[in-house]
């Protein structure tokens, strides 16, 4: 399924040098309502080369985790630095630059611009940002397969197609960090392994990171390590996660979504690489 893994360290270990993770949380949540949860702190640091899939029941977060660490939403309380940058330290104008050109976003439904062609479409993050044209959205394009679509509108591809451009989109900044939500969500099971081969792709051979939300255990088995939330809390993580494995520990948290998920999931249920 994988061609390869990541290195040796897991998401969350400690990392030696002057290259900034490429995500870190530190104490990080998020109050909708005061007094209301909806992320407890958490602590998080992603290094660069990495594929993590968040996972959880629904309700448990993970959106909220994602939108945060995006720079989508802001936390009620902690830091969240991107490539070392502290969003909270950022103006509008600057955050909004940050997010074009150092993050990359994969959504179930693919926002594509419907009146621009394909190739406009990948080049949109840069033209957005002033770059003068040059050939990094066409081989962008052509890193997902569809080098030849380029002038065509997305009305004329298919979903997964779509997706793939979405994914090119998302690469052709090269950024720091891309957060894909649900990317194969709308997909049926054999379009869906291609996408994820893709970014999955992208993270062995060009050193891409990747956060991902999933339900879906078989796509989450194509990450280097899945994050368990629960009532916005992180319960666990299982490294090199199998498919069987994540199933296993999300029935486990779907029966057991109490304060004690973590003690009860942490007795053999996770499996091998199982942290709690
Ligand atoms: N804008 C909002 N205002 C108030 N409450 C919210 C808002 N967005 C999310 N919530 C609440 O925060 C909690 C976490 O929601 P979130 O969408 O992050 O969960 P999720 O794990 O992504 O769920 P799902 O898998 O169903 O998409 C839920 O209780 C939800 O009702």
């Amino acid at each position: 399924m994988r061609s390869q893994r990541g290195g040796a360290g897991t998401v969350g270990a400690e990392r030696a040098g002057p290259v900034a993770d490429a995500l870190t949380l530190e104490g990080v949540s998020r109050e909708y309502r005061r007094g209301v949860a909806a992320l407890h702190p958490v602590d998080l640091a992603v290094p660069r080369g990495r594929f993590l899939a968040v996972m959880g029941p629904s309700g448990s977060g993970k959106s909220t985790l994602l939108q945060c660490a995006a720079g989508l939403d802001r936390p009620t309380a902690g830091t969240v630095r991107v490539g070392g940058t502290a969003l909270a330290s950022l103006k509008e104008s600057a955050l909004t630059r940050l997010r074009r050109e150092r993050i990359g976003f994969v959504f179930q439904a693919h926002n594509l611009v419907p009146s621009l062609s394909v190739a406009e479409n990948v080049a949109l993050p840069l033209l957005l940002g002033g770059a003068p044209p040059d050939g990094r959205a066409a081989r962008a394009l052509a890193a997902v397969g569809l080098g030849a679509r380029g002038e065509d509108r997305p009305a004329e591809l298919s979903g997964g197609q779509r997706q793939r451009v979405a994914i090119a989109r998302a690469l052709v900044t090269e950024p720091d960090i891309v957060f894909a939500d649900e990317p194969t969500g709308a997909l049926d099971p054999a379009t869906a392994q291609g996408v994820l081969a893709l970014l999955r792709r992208a993270v062995d051979r060009d050193g891409h990171t990747v956060v991902m939300v999933t339900h879906d255990p078989v796509a989450a088995a194509w990450a280097d390590e899945a994050l368990f939330l629960v009532r916005g809390r992180v319960v666990g993580r299982l490294d090199r996660p199998g498919a069987d494995d994540v199933r296993r520990v999300m029935e486990r948290l779907g029966r057991d979504t109490g304060e004690n998920a973590a003690e009860s999931t942490a007795g053999g249920e996770g499996g091998e690489g199982w942290r709690a």
